[in-house]
């Protein structure tokens, strides 16, 4: 019952929704009891030679109202009750959606996305049957429970009523324990379904790999493992699931024997009439499904309240990015200081930037290079705010980035990561993905700053081609294009490309880099590279190793100097 406080806050906003169809479920067991009274007076009317056609038509009569009113009174709490269920699914959907996406980092390295979709899905689904059969189950036991037993007492005889309803107690016991059992064993299925879910989304993921390196057997005996332990578990739910039916229908037989016996008891006692234990026998029938319900009701309170804890548990991870109160939502000339005294990942254990200081004036080109891991894409992370916990204090415009709202700082910057990712969607959609009012002609301009222009034009539908899982699939340097297309589109004062010409080959690599120079709306540009071609041209290059600055300059100083930066252009220079 624990779930029905936790949701109250979801029940009191649609009071009137649930008023209404509780009302009807009202209405829907009142006529419920009409007929096996109607039943029960035809029966002692013929039993007596008294029935005539005029009792006929007016029995029918009725039994036909009735039967009608049951039919409105039911589609009308359906309707209502059933709506309040899909409303709350949509907010608990919207919900978590909107927590994922606002996210840090750490986040999604702390949770499988297998597990996460496992909450948005199965999660989701057993809160939403509390808010709908749950709700249901539970008013209609109380209320057609109530007002049979009360007919019975009032039409029929309270002896019989109070003796019929002996087992009744046993009935809340059992689902009592085998609720609690259940509760335990669904938690280990829910959490035994996200690890299999785990496992098809990386199988899907990494099918490449997985083909490449003919481990298909191998993984799918993995797979068989993971499914025969789902199985397994959900055969444990089962077990205890499966005690609910035969043991409610136990104790209603009993019900129906007790009622028979002392029911005869008292026809031939002449306390009661035939027709009276018939129309009781019909009122016995009308608590078989509360009192199955009972038994349901628990099953579907105990599996709501492991899915609302598993849901609320992720929604009240805080986000390690915090937003202002008071963020500041203008951000003029963005010239940039970066000044890191150390900063450590929230799971690592050695500082991976220390003492990295730089400026960049706004208009001017930044080169980052060094070895794999020194910790250049570390400082882009910085900039876009994944990680706020830091030594040190990172301006643009004169202010701490993080003083300004996430949207001001991410409009100002276009960043182009190492490895590109395009949706399901034109292309077209993909390039103005961060501005869906963005037209044909800026769209095309963008293209062509990064040299993706024409590919674009030689696909079948052009613009529209479809693209990502549904369409055509782009060549490794296109996608990292039109990525670039993508960045640029928004027209940003800053430019991040963090090795994202590292799949195109070199000529590409210089029209761009020259498009983006002479072409480009103003900009100040990082980028960040393997080939130190790419940057030849920056105001200043910083290398780091090991998260420091170990070296500086511009390329022509650097290459005098001995060093990283000069040693590895020799070896590049002999590469081309
Ligand atoms: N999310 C993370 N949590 C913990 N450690 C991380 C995380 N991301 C990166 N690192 C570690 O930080 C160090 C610097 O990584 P970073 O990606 O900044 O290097 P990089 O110079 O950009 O490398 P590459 O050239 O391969 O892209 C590496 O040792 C890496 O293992």
């Amino acid at each position: 019952m624990g779930i029905f406080k936790k949701l109250w806050w979801f029940f009191y906003k649609q009071k009137r929704r649930y008023l209404i169809g509780i009302l009807f479920l009202f209405l829907t067991a009142l006529s419920n009891l009409i007929i096996p009274r109607a039943i029960g007076q035809f029966a002692d009317w013929a039993n007596q030679r008294q029935l005539t056609a005029g009792h006929l038509g007016q029995l029918l009569g009725i039994i036909l109202a009735a039967g009608l009113g049951q039919y409105i009174f039911r589609y009308a709490w359906r309707n209502q009750i059933w709506g309040g269920a899909a409303d709350l699914e949509r907010q608990l959907r919207s919900q978590l959606f909107w927590h994922y996406l606002n996210m840090d980092d750490t986040f999604f390295q702390r949770h499988r996305i297998g597990d996460l979709m496992a909450r948005c899905t199965n999660d989701i689904t057993a809160v939403q049957n509390v808010a709908g059969i749950g709700i249901l189950t539970f008013a209609d036991s109380i209320i057609t429970g109530g007002t049979t037993i009360i007919a019975m007492i009032l039409f029929v005889d309270w002896k019989l009523t109070l003796i019929a309803i002996i087992p009744l107690p046993f009935l809340a016991l059992m689902a009592a324990v085998l609720g609690r059992l259940l509760h335990q064993r669904f938690a280990q299925a829910q959490a035994a379904f996200s690890q299999l879910s785990n496992k098809t989304q990386e199988s899907m993921t990494g099918i490449k790999v997985i083909k490449t390196l003919g481990q298909e057997t191998e993984d799918i005996a993995d797979f068989n493992q993971q499914v025969d332990r789902t199985i397994a578990i959900n055969r444990q739910v089962n077990f205890i699931d499966a005690l609910f039916d035969p043991t409610t229908g136990f104790i209603i037989g009993l019900t129906f024997v007790i009622t028979i016996l002392y029911g005869s008891h008292l026809i031939l006692q002449q306390v009661i009439t035939i027709g009276q234990l018939i129309a009781f026998v019909g009122y016995i029938n009308n608590l078989v499904w509360p009192m199955f319900a009972i038994g349901r009701l628990f099953n579907v309170l105990e599996r709501g309240n492991a899915s609302y804890d598993r849901i609320q548990s992720i929604l009240h991870e805080p986000s390690l990015i915090a937003e202002h109160p008071n963020a500041n939502l203008s951000l003029n000339r963005p010239d940039l200081d970066f000044n890191i005294q150390s900063f450590t990942y929230p799971d690592g254990q050695q500082p991976v930037l220390s003492k990295v200081q730089f400026t960049l004036p706004f208009g001017q080109t930044l080169g980052i290079v060094g070895r794999v891991g020194s910790g250049k894409s570390t400082i882009v992370k910085l900039l876009l705010r994944r990680f706020d916990q830091y030594q040190g204090l990172i301006k643009i415009g004169g202010h701490d980035i993080r003083s300004y709202s996430l949207d001001t700082l991410l409009q100002t910057i276009g960043y182009v990561p190492q490895t590109s990712f395009l949706f399901s969607t034109t292309v077209q959609n993909n390039i103005r993905f961060g501005d869906y009012a963005t037209n044909q002609q800026q769209v095309q301009k963008a293209a062509q700053l990064g040299d993706i222009d024409q590919d674009i034009q030689n696909l079948t539908d052009g613009y529209q081609t479809l693209v990502g899982e549904r369409g055509i699939s782009l060549s490794g340097g296109q996608k990292q294009r039109v990525s670039i297309a993508r960045a640029l589109v928004k027209q940003p004062q800053i430019l991040i490309l963090d090795d994202s010409t590292s799949a195109v080959d070199a000529k590409t690599e210089v029209e761009i880099t020259h498009n983006l120079r002479t072409n480009a709306p103003k900009q100040s540009t990082i980028i960040i590279s393997q080939r130190l071609r790419s940057v030849m041209d920056a105001d200043q290059i910083i290398v780091l190793e090991a998260g420091q600055i170990i070296q500086r300059g511009k390329h022509v100083d650097l290459i005098q100097q001995p060093g990283w930066y000069a040693d590895m252009w020799q070896r590049q220079q002999m590469n081309y």
